[in-house]
């Protein structure tokens, strides 16, 4: 049996447009993050995909993508699970700072370090390896299941969070999911054969 995982990172934040770390700062989506959920809704619904589970993180943008895809996608009267373990990486002291500023107060090198590497944290926030430390065990125990049972489940959630289950989902090492960018709003969508691993991916 094979299941299906829609991975879709929120469409761009305010926080997004205003270049500002975000992390665990909870800003909803712009006029153009909402374009981008409603036209990712559309083009579920095109291709005749009808989730049959709903995941999302604690915070707004995620939320709100995914309710305004099922709006796009006429889908009422579903259960959305919201949790802590789909989040993006809280990224600590960071939060709230224009990342041209952090540039400037700490260095291009220091910064990307914090930003894009795998296992140094920025000051009091969390690296891509502590953010898989909480989204892969809550992927293994909640979602895995219900793909090994033939499900379709859809994700919304954020840049980090979904680096961290690609980068299990496709066997990738940290230098390979570290240059993987998931823009505002893409689908990535993953066909999980019995055994848990990949067997395809579906292109809308
Ligand atoms: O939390 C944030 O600031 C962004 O959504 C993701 O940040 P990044 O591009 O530095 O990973």
């Amino acid at each position: 049996m094979t299941g299906t995982l829609i991975l879709v990172r929120h469409g761009e934040s305010e926080w997004n447009l205003k270049n500002l770390f975000t992390g665990w700062r909870n800003p909803d989506l712009t006029e153009k993050g909402i374009g981008e959920a409603r036209a990712t809704g559309k083009a579920l619904k095109a291709k005749g995909i009808v989730p049959d589970l709903y995941y999302t993180s604690a915070l707004r943008r995620a939320q709100h993508t995914l309710d305004l895809m099922l709006e796009e996608m006429e889908i009422l009267n579903v259960t959305i699970t919201r949790n802590i373990a789909l989040n993006e990486r809280d990224y600590g002291e960071l939060s709230g700072l224009n990342k041209d500023d952090a540039r400037v107060k700490w260095g291009e090198e220091q910064v990307l370090i914090w930003r894009r590497s795998f296992d140094v944290p920025p000051p009091g926030g969390e690296s891509l390896k502590d953010t898989a430390a909480r989204t892969l065990p809550y992927y293994e125990a909640e979602i895995l299941p219900l793909l090994l049972a033939g499900k379709t489940v859809l994700i919304a959630a954020h840049g980090n969070s979904l680096r961290a289950l690609v980068m299990a989902i496709e066997g990738l090492t940290p230098e390979q999911i570290l240059k993987r960018e998931i823009g505002t709003g893409q689908p990535t969508i993953y066909n999980i054969g019995a055994d848990g691993k990949l067997e395809g991916r579906v292109e809308i």
